[in-house]
């Protein structure tokens, strides 16, 4: 095992994914004295294609798969992703190293003229291509026009400021990271919004077997983020999930329980399936296994087969 001297990150150019990588490159370089690290900036097809809803174009990893080819090729070291973004599988020799501590994990209400979902007037048009803020959306507020609104999050602002919607949905975390705080005009409650698996967490994927990078990433892991994301990727995972299907998979720590919900809804909202459940931090997989399996028995699996075109078993 030979020392780093220099680290290179496998990046997105979007400014929030700029941002992210950045934070990683700051608190690598500010724990490991002597460290240098930089960024290597990629394309890929998620930032591409921008003129069709994401469960349309489908395909896992549409965020990630350029970055990913990087990481084999030996021209990165490490890809830092939203783990929202993450698909379930790994190329092979390639490894999900570290889950980060999480941001606000809630959905954020952005909009110019009216403070909250319930200031909508009658047929307002909100501007998401989340599947699942759709559904959640239409069940409180069947009257609510959906739009679909793709590209990076300074776009969808300067849509809304064009005036396009009357109300657009985002990640708090993408905004709170790039210090707009302000233009959060509510977080929505998980109540009424259930966030995604992953939402608001960073994960680090890097080489099998490259001990050498491991051992400096290793101290950026947080205990209670990589418990609850393993939960709600588990609940994903087992429904052939990620964030671009109408599932939401949102997992909290009290003491040593986790508390996972989660949730699948017809597009229109016109159903929606829930489960809540509880148990050890030391099971969170079979935590989100179960809480899919709830799911599943309530019919899930015909929800889930209308929107990817194959069954679910
Ligand atoms: N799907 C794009 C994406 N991936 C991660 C974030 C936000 C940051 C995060 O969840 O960590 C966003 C933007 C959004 O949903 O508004």
């Amino acid at each position: 095992m030979s020392a780093v001297t220099t680290l290179r990150i496998a990046t997105r150019k979007s400014p929030l994914a700029l941002w992210q990588a950045e934070h990683i490159k700051a608190r690598l370089q500010a724990m490991h004295a002597g460290l240098t690290v930089e960024l290597v900036t990629f394309s890929t097809q998620g930032d591409k294609i921008l003129d069709t809803p994401l469960a349309k174009i489908g395909g896992k990893g549409l965020f990630v798969k350029e970055l990913e080819v990087a990481l084999l090729a030996g021209d990165a070291d490490i890809a830092v992703h939203s783990m929202k973004d993450v698909p379930m599988e790994f190329p092979e020799g390639l490894e999900l190293g570290v889950i980060c501590a999480r941001e606000n994990p809630l959905d954020a209400f952005v909009s110019n003229q009216y403070k909250s979902i319930d200031e909508l007037p009658q047929g307002a048009v909100v501007g998401t291509s989340s599947l699942r803020r759709q559904c959640q959306l239409q069940q409180l507020r069947p009257d609510l026009q959906i739009r679909s609104l793709r590209g990076n999050v300074q776009t969808r602002l300067s849509k809304l400021d064009a005036g396009e919607f009357d109300a657009i949905i985002l990640a708090s975390a993408g905004l709170l990271r790039m210090e707009m705080h302000d233009r959060i005009t509510a977080f929505i409650p998980s109540e009424v919004s259930l966030p995604a698996g992953g939402q608001g967490a960073l994960g680090i994927e890097w080489r099998c077997g490259d001990d050498a990078v491991q051992a400096l990433i290793k101290p950026l892991s947080d205990a209670t983020t990589t418990a609850c994301v393993l939960a709600e990727r588990a609940l994903n995972r087992r429904l052939q999930g990620g964030c671009q299907v109408p599932i939401a998979a949102y997992a909290e720590q009290q003491g040593d329980e986790l508390w996972l919900r989660g949730l699948v809804g017809s597009v229109d909202g016109s159903r929606m399936l829930r489960t809540e459940l509880r148990g050890s931090v030391a099971n969170a997989e079979a935590i989100g296994i179960e809480g899919a399996e709830h799911l599943l028995q309530q019919g899930a699996g015909e929800i889930l087969a209308a929107v990817y075109g194959h069954e679910v078993r």
